[in-house]
């Protein structure tokens, strides 16, 4: 098993990294990109923790010695927000490095399981794909945008809120990832009912998490430990589900046939060829019926610019 990971210097790619080298199965490779002259130093750094995965780190203009074999590719190359900005404003930056980087991946490891977690991922997602079918090699079971972070926040925030031990908290969390576009189904959580206030306050704290996270970090960048935690847990999905492993189930931004936009987030079953199968998200309420039917402009315009920006 070969997992690249793109953006391998930066903040969450260094957690992600970390991660990886402690958690993946004996035997893996781990393959470290980054345009950052360090990333060859922070693979010889990891490299010392005594694990049986092999790390090797690639730096420079060009990712494609890193992307040789791989079976899964995490990208977080690109900027982060600052206090202020919308994720859409990483658009002018990201977009391209987005391009660029998937045009590699068509080329060196076509049938690779892509996750991508470069924001604004409601639009990076919809320009990897479309970059893919130019190339000729695009396979809509093997791409995903990496939306597990809202996943986590809300099993968190859901066991503080209601007491209860977070290791049994379970959610969906549907749409895209960014503001009104994260959806999490409160209504479905096992075992606890939420006041409508609540179920308002919370449902907003989750969406705002990110921003949440930026305010706090005063213009030293977005999260980057519970991303790195994220994506980890999310790779761990894609290996364990390549291996053959039964009933592997995450939720993620995907192109997986929604009536409601070309790309939506939500559970899916992985297997050894990415996703087995989308399935359905379930029952929802009133509330947040009306909350996915209100976010769905804002989520098409995003795809929008995703595939007018390769067209
Ligand atoms: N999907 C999600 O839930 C989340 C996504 N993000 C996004 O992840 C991205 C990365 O965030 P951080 O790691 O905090 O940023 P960072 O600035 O710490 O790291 C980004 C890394 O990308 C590298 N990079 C830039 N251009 C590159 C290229 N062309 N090829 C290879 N590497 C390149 C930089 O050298 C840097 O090391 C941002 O776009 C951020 O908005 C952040 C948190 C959550
Ligand atoms: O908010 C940001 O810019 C980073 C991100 O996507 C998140 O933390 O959910």
């Amino acid at each position: 098993m070969k997992v690249a990971v793109l953006g391998a210097a930066g903040g969450i790619g260094q957690a992600l990294a970390l991660l990886l080298k402690t958690q993946l199965p004996a035997g893996s490779k781990l393959s470290l990109y980054d345009i950052a002259p360090v990333t060859p130093g922070v693979a010889v750094d990891l490299s010392h923790i005594p694990t049986a995965v092999e790390i090797k780190g690639f730096a420079g203009e060009d990712p494609t010695p890193a992307l040789v074999g791989a079976d899964v590719v995490l990208i977080s190359a690109g900027v982060a927000r600052k206090p202020g900005m919308d994720r859409s404003d990483l658009f002018n930056i990201n977009a391209g490095i987005v391009r660029n980087l998937i045009e590699k991946v068509a080329v060196t490891c076509p049938k690779a399981l892509v996750g991508i977690i470069t924001n604004p991922v409601n639009t990076t997602v919809a320009i990897a794909a479309e970059v893919m079918k130019k190339a000729g090699v695009y396979d809509k079971n093997r791409l995903f945008g990496v939306t597990t972070l809202d996943v986590i926040r809300s099993e968190t925030f859901i066991a503080e809120l209601k007491g209860l031990n977070v290791a049994d908290v379970k959610i969906n969390v549907i749409g895209g990832h960014s503001g009104v576009t994260i959806l999490p189904l409160l209504s479905q959580v096992e075992g606890v009912t939420f006041s409508d206030e609540e179920v308002v306050s919370l449902t907003k704290r989750i969406q705002n998490a990110g921003t949440e996270v930026v305010e706090a970090k005063a213009g030293g960048g977005s999260a980057t430990l519970s991303m790195g935690q994220a994506a980890c847990r999310f790779g761990m999905s894609l290996v364990r589900g390549l291996q053959g492993e039964a009933n592997i189930v995450e939720c993620a931004y995907v192109d997986g046939g929604s009536e409601h936009a070309e790309f939506f987030a939500q559970p899916v079953l992985l297997g050894k060829n990415g996703i087995e199968k989308v399935l359905p998200y379930g029952e929802v309420s009133a509330f947040e019926a009306n909350a996915r039917d209100s976010m769905l402009d804002t989520l098409k315009g995003d795809i929008k610019l995703g595939v007018d920006f390769v067209k």
